[in-house]
């Protein structure tokens, strides 16, 4: 699905990312964990084909970029940015269908299909927003939009769903729900390969089966969930002592008291 090989990124002479490697394979969730200014959205910039890299090679459902069309390319990967710039009263059905368009509005003189619009009633349903499918974007809370732009990043089959930071201004009942959304497509797309963001494990969901842990710009350790979400090297990754406990599939960490250095 993904394979990031020895990548550097630099921008205006900084380096980003240093010998970043990286497999994502076919039905594998991957958590994205670092601190602050790890390069975890840098990361996720080359996953969707929206930068290249410096040095190294990227290849995105077995196209290389630099080697290809990124325009075609992206059509197979869904997109999750939390800060879609999206301004106009569209509906929540409106804005799942831009989708099949690649684009923010409604594009001029398209129309779906009958099949596009059951489809993207369909995922509205799978995300729980049915009954706002005819709602306007600008009265929204932002736990709606942000199911509703998970369901725009289906609709066109994605093989690989790239998530940064979807819990973010979500309560704790809109974040359960979301997870458990995660946990529901996670049983009903079973190939679909994701990369998830995030800067607390608590909302990590459950079906989260791989973790690359990023300090610096480079990768500390990748791999199964339980070689890499653990407290030695979760400590190591944050520069602080945190105790990392597991209960029922999902994650807390807690920061050591009193043993903070500096
Ligand atoms: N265009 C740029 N020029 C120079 N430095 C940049 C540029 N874009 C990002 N950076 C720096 O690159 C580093 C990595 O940024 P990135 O956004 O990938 O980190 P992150 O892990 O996603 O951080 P956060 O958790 O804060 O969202 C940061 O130090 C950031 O300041």
């Amino acid at each position: 699905m993904l394979e990031l090989k020895d990548v550097d990124f630099v921008r205006d002479g900084k380096l980003l990312l240093s010998g970043v490697s990286l497999t994502v394979g076919d039905g594998e969730r991957w958590a994205l964990l670092g601190p602050n200014g790890a390069g975890k959205s840098t990361i996720l910039g080359l996953c969707g084909a929206v930068t290249h890299p410096t040095r190294g090679t990227v290849e995105i459902l077995g196209k290389r970029l630099g080697t290809v069309d990124i325009r075609t390319l992206r059509e197979s990967i869904g997109h999750v940015n939390p800060r879609h710039p999206l301004r106009s009263p569209l509906s929540i059905l409106d804005v799942v269908l831009t989708g099949l368009t690649g684009t923010v509005e409604r594009m001029p003189r398209w129309e779906p299909t009958p099949e596009q619009t059951t489809r993207a009633l369909e995922l509205i349903d799978l995300l729980g927003v049915s009954t706002l499918a005819r709602s306007p974007w600008t009265t929204l809370s932002q736990g709606e939009r942000g199911r509703a732009l998970i369901a725009r990043a289906l609709i066109s089959d994605p093989k690989l769903l790239l998530l940064d930071e979807p819990s973010t201004g979500l309560d704790v009942a809109a974040r359960e729900q979301l997870l458990e959304t995660l946990d529901q497509i996670d049983a009903s797309h079973p190939h679909l390969a994701w990369v998830l963001v995030t800067h607390h494990l608590e909302e990590l969901p459950t079906s989260t089966t791989h973790a690359a842990l990023l300090n610096r710009g480079r990768v500390l350790a990748a791999g199964p969930v339980d070689e890499t979400i653990t407290t030695g090297l979760i400590s190591t990754t944050f520069d602080h002592p945190i105790e990392i406990n597991r209960q029922a599939g999902r994650w807390t960490a807690t920061a050591h008291r009193g043993t903070r250095s500096g």
